[in-house]
């Protein structure tokens, strides 16, 4: 038996390219998403309109022809950020979001922000001319360990910034938690969150029970299997606060097989598979549109993707690369521990 469903176009509103001949190699994986939110955590990191626009026409150089892909830039906030560039960045087309990393908390995060109340006059002007803020949501505090991480930002930091900046529209990025489902669903039409394939497949004890593996070792790291169940029922249930981002993060295998490996799975090639199969399995396949292809588009006032893909549930598994080949090293695709019977293909 075939069955077939047919989808608008999905959108990726989370997903690192990099650049140079990671970009070259990793581009491709992304093309038949619609919109894809490119994160700024590049070394240097994107901190000006004229970077991001010159990185926009990297991505698009890097894509193969006919490829859907609209790389939707981000400028990297830090705490020398000045309001008037964010803003005109944005007006100018150029941005369609700013991304904050708490310095510290995740890859290529240095020049994150260290000071909040620096910060505070580029959120109010964002708030002012509608600018989305994209949230690394965890603290970096060493005290606190690292699985509370989530749970302490909001509490800490994300709740108090919203209240001081009425208006500002925010999107977290990446929830891992229960707490995470239950703000984001609280929060009014400026709030969004993002979620992961790979944490609605894996629970932490993916990375530690019977040996470490480091490929599915992120950030947020993946919490317990209670958490993960909280983040598949926000993600089929439909609600609007929910949408894909795939966090898509390659690193090569030399970067993370090390005493100190990189955090980051590359689920670009395969992610459409994956959700599809997942949201199968949970009863909600009739779902599977609103987070992959309707609510970030609503949350970001842009209008759905027109065209369509399909996904056909076959006997054979689709085939996916084991790893991809960048330059002389090699980065590993992120293996969701099932067969694919879900293929992508374009309509
Ligand atoms: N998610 C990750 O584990 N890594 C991301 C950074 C991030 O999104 O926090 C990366 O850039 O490698
Ligand atoms: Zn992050
Ligand atoms: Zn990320």
């Amino acid at each position: 038996m075939t069955d077939s469903i047919t989808l608008r176009r999905p959108d990726d509103w989370h997903l690192h390219l990099r650049d140079g001949v990671m970009l070259q190699a990793v581009a491709p994986h992304s093309k038949d998403f619609g919109r894809a939110i490119i994160m700024p955590n590049l070394v240097p990191p994107v901190v000006t309109g004229a970077q991001a626009a010159a990185y926009r026409d990297r991505i698009v150089a890097a894509l193969p022809q006919g490829a859907a892909l609209q790389p939707q830039m981000t400028l990297y906030l830090t705490d020398a950020t000045e309001p008037a560039d964010v803003v005109a960045a944005f007006r100018a087309g150029i941005i369609r979001a700013v991304k904050l990393y708490p310095a510290g908390a995740t890859t290529n995060s240095a020049s994150g922000v260290t000071d909040f109340a620096r910060v505070q006059p580029v959120l109010e002007a964002m708030a002012e001319a509608g600018v989305t803020l994209c949230v690394h949501g965890e603290v970096t505090d060493p005290a606190i360990d690292i699985f509370d991480r989530e749970a302490v930002f909001i509490d800490t930091v994300l709740d108090p910034l919203r209240r001081r900046t009425p208006g500002l529209r925010v999107v977290m990025e990446h929830i891992t938690t229960a707490e995470g489902v239950a703000y984001g669903r609280a929060g009014g039409e400026d709030l969004g969150a993002t979620i992961t394939t790979h944490h609605l497949v894996i629970n932490r004890n993916a990375i530690l029970a019977g040996g470490i593996r480091p490929h599915y070792y992120c950030l947020p790291v993946a919490k317990r299997e209670s958490h993960r169940l909280a983040l598949r029922e926000a993600a089929t249930s439909g609600e609007g606060r929910f949408f894909l981002g795939t966090d898509s993060a390659p690193h090569t295998d030399a970067a993370k097989l090390q005493p100190c490996g990189c955090a980051g799975c590359f689920t670009a090639p395969n992610t459409m598979s994956i959700l599809a199969q997942v949201f199968e399995d949970d009863g909600a396949l009739d779902r599977l549109e609103a987070f992959t292809s309707l609510n970030g588009a609503t949350f970001y006032r842009m209008a759905p993707n027109e065209d369509r893909i399909r996904l056909t549930k076959r006997a054979t598994p689709a085939a996916y690369p084991a790893q991809i080949e960048v330059g002389a090293e090699v980065v590993t695709v992120f293996d969701p521990g099932f067969p694919l019977h879900w293929h992508l293909e374009t309509v």
